[in-house]
């Protein structure tokens, strides 16, 4: 594999979730492969899971591990080509690119959404510059538009969890006071395409993700009608994608947060969410304190899901 941003760059889903679960077995049976080799994890937001799984999966492979929070103590960077750097940034993204690139084999690179223009967050310009100019293998730990690594253990856990060959699962929006990127549902929402899943998204009018995202899921405005016979509850808050509300947080109508009694339409679903989690505005204590939440296993499953990204990656190094 020389790159990991999308679902389709790891292949076959069945053979991707089979190698996960060999690996869940023995985490550490391939500590020779990334010896003498050095993951550069460079962050342009903040993580709690991201940075721990993904540098825990290194050191399970035998990798040395360099992480960079680019706001905190590097140079502020530059990202636009022709600016007349005469203002507070001091270093251009096509020098710090290449020569981050030289210190390492494998760059992994979070930058979210800015919602400053949607062409640049579709475009996926900041990463598709380090894509460009590292000469390195680069995968997402969280883009403008997708978080691979996280829909990747999500798939994991629902192939622990499901009791029927093909799950009911909704996505369901959820409100939170910011405005928060579309990556994680339009990511989810990839994989469970790509998975076959009986695929269903609600969510208040206003709210549609961009339709390559959407794909061949249904959409049901009614939440409680979406989560009648559901197997698994996927709760998400997302900004408006649709022109001209870009970046906008439309509703924080409560009545969308994920409760008990919404839990008690499904046909006794697991909840799952990525983290961080903003409890009574997404979901109630109750549910996710609930024996159905999957909230930690899903965490965990983050170690996973890098694992096999990091050695495809490892295994396409010349
Ligand atoms: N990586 C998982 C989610 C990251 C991000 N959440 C956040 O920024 C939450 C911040 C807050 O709750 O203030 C998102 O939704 O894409
Ligand atoms: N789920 C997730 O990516 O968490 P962090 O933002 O803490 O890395």
């Amino acid at each position: 594999m020389k790159k990991f941003t999308c679902v389709q760059d790891i292949g076959d889903l069945r053979e991707a979730v089979a190698e996960a679960l060999e690996i869940k077995r023995d985490r550490f049976q391939f500590t020779g492969l990334g010896r003498n080799r050095t993951l550069l994890m460079l962050f342009f937001n903040s993580s709690l899971r991201t940075r721990l799984s993904t540098q825990k999966a290194a050191m399970n492979l035998g990798m040395n591990v360099m992480v960079l929070d680019v706001t905190q103590g590097a140079w502020k960077l530059e990202t636009e080509r022709g600016v007349v750097m005469d203002g507070d940034k001091a270093e251009h993204l096509l020098e710090a690119i290449p020569v981050m690139g030289s210190y390492c084999d494998v760059i992994g690179v979070r930058s979210f959404a800015r919602f400053r223009d949607k062409a640049e967050d579709y475009e996926e310009r900041i990463l598709e510059q380090f894509i460009r100019h590292s000469g390195r293998p680069v995968f997402s730990m969280e883009a403008a538009t997708r978080h691979p690594l996280q829909s990747f253990a999500d798939l994991i856990t629902i192939e622990e969890h499901r009791r029927v060959e093909r799950p009911k699962v909704v996505m369901t929006w959820a409100p939170h006071p910011n405005a928060l990127p579309q990556a994680v549902p339009n990511s989810f929402a990839e994989w469970m395409n790509a998975a076959d899943y009986d695929f269903v998204i609600t969510h208040p009018e206003g709210y549609e993700l961009a339709p390559e995202f959407v794909g061949r899921a249904r959409v049901e405005y009614d939440q409680r009608k979406a989560l009648e016979g559901a197997d698994f509850v996927y709760a998400k808050n997302w900004a408006a994608w649709a022109d001209p509300n870009y970046g906008k947080v439309l509703s924080r109508d409560r009545s969308w947060t994920v409760d008990d009694e919404k839990m008690a339409l499904t046909n006794d679903a697991f909840f799952m969410h990525c983290l961080p989690v903003r409890r009574n505005m997404i979901v109630t204590d109750s549910v996710i304190e609930s024996p159905r939440s999957l909230v930690i296993p899903e965490a965990a499953n983050r170690e996973i899901s890098a694992q096999v990204v990091l050695k495809r990656l490892l295994e396409g190094l010349q």
